[in-house]
C-alpha cells in the first residue's frame, strides 16, 4: 500500500500541490482525476522522486521514503510511465527494455515471458528502434519497461493519450492483467472517463493542486465521476 499524506509541492516560488493526501493498495487501480493543470502530473512526479516535495510524508508498505530521488524511489519499486512516454528513439524496443535491469540484481536482469504474453507486439519487434513504433505500441514499451524494474506501485500518466481506439483498448486489458496479479498499487492519471471509468477501483478528484473528493467506485456512479469533473 502507498500511503501519501498532507503532500505539498513547489515549482519555485509557486506552490502546486497542497496538502495531498491519497493511498493506493495493492491490487487496485486507483485514479486520479482532475483538468489540465491541476498538479496531476506534479504529484507522479513527487511520488517517483523526479521532483522534490515541500512537506508531507509517503510511505510505502509502512516504510516511510524520505525525500527519495529518482534512482531510490525506482529501488524501493515505485515505477513511472510519464506522459509523453520517453522511449529512447534511437535505441532497440530490447535496449529501450534493458534500461529497466539498472533497479534489479545482476541474476534478475531479462525480460520475463509474461511481459511479452501481455504485450506481444513487443516481442515481435524487439529489433526495431524505439522512434520506429506507432505511439499505442510506445505507450505498451514504456509501460513494459517499467513492469521489468518488478515493482510494487506502478504510476501511469495518462497511458492513452493520443492513442488509437483499437490500442487503447490493449492497454485496458493490460492494465486489468495487471490488476489482477495483485503484486503492485496501480495509480492511474487519466482524463479519458470511460477508461477511467473502467479500470478504476477508485477515484481521486483534484483542484487546484488538491485533492477535493476520494470515492469508491462501488459507492459511486460514471455520471458522479463526470460531475465532480465539471465542478
Ligand atoms: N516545471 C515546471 N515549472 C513551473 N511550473 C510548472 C512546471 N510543470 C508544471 N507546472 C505548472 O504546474 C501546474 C500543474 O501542472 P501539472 O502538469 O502537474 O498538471 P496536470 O494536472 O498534470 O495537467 P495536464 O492534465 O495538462 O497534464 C500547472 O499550472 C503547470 O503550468
Amino acid at each position: 500500500m502507498l500511503e501519501v499524506t498532507d503532500l505539498s509541492l513547489k515549482y519555485g516560488q509557486s506552490q502546486i500541490l497542497y496538502d495531498v493526501s491519497m493511498t493506493a493498495p495493492v491490487g487496485q487501480v486507483t485514479t486520479v482525476m482532475g483538468t489540465n493543470g491541476v498538479g496531476k502530473t506534479s504529484l507522479l512526479r513527487a511520488l517517483s522522486g523526479r521532483h522534490g516535495y515541500s512537506a508531507g510524508t509517503i510511505t510505502l508498505n509502512g516504510d516511510v521514503l524520505n525525500h527519495p530521488t529518482a534512482a531510490q524511489a525506482a529501488k524501493a519499486g515505485i515505477a513511472y510511465v510519464p506522459q509523453g512516454r520517453e522511449v529512447f528513439p534511437m535505441m532497440s524496443v530490447a535496449e529501450n527494455l534493458e534500461t529497466g535491469f539498472a533497479c534489479l540484481p545482476k541474476g534478475e536482469r531479462h525480460v520475463p515471458d509474461w511481459i511479452f504474453d501481455l504485450f506481444p507486439v513487443l516481442a515481435e519487434m524487439q529489433h526495431r528502434r524505439g522512434g520506429d513504433l506507432s505511439g499505442g505500441q510506445q505507450q505498451q514499451l514504456a509501460i513494459a519497461r517499467a513492469l521489468i524494474t518488478k515493482p510494487r506501485v506502478l504510476l501511469l500518466d495518462e497511458p492513452t493519450e493520443g492513442i488509437q481506439p483499437n490500442v487503447i483498448q490493449q492497454i485496458g486489458r493490460a492494465i486489468a492483467q495487471l490488476r489482477e496479479r495483485g503484486d503492485m498499487a496501480i495509480i492511474l492519471v487519466e482524463q479519458n472517463v470511460d477508461f477511467a471509468w473502467r479500470a478504476a477501483d477508485s477515484f481521486v478528484m483534484m483542484k487546484r493542486g488538491a485533492v477535493w473528493r476520494s470515492m469508491a467506485k462501488s459507492d459511486c456512479t460514471r455520471e458522479d465521476v463526470v460531475a465532480a469533473l465539471a465542478l
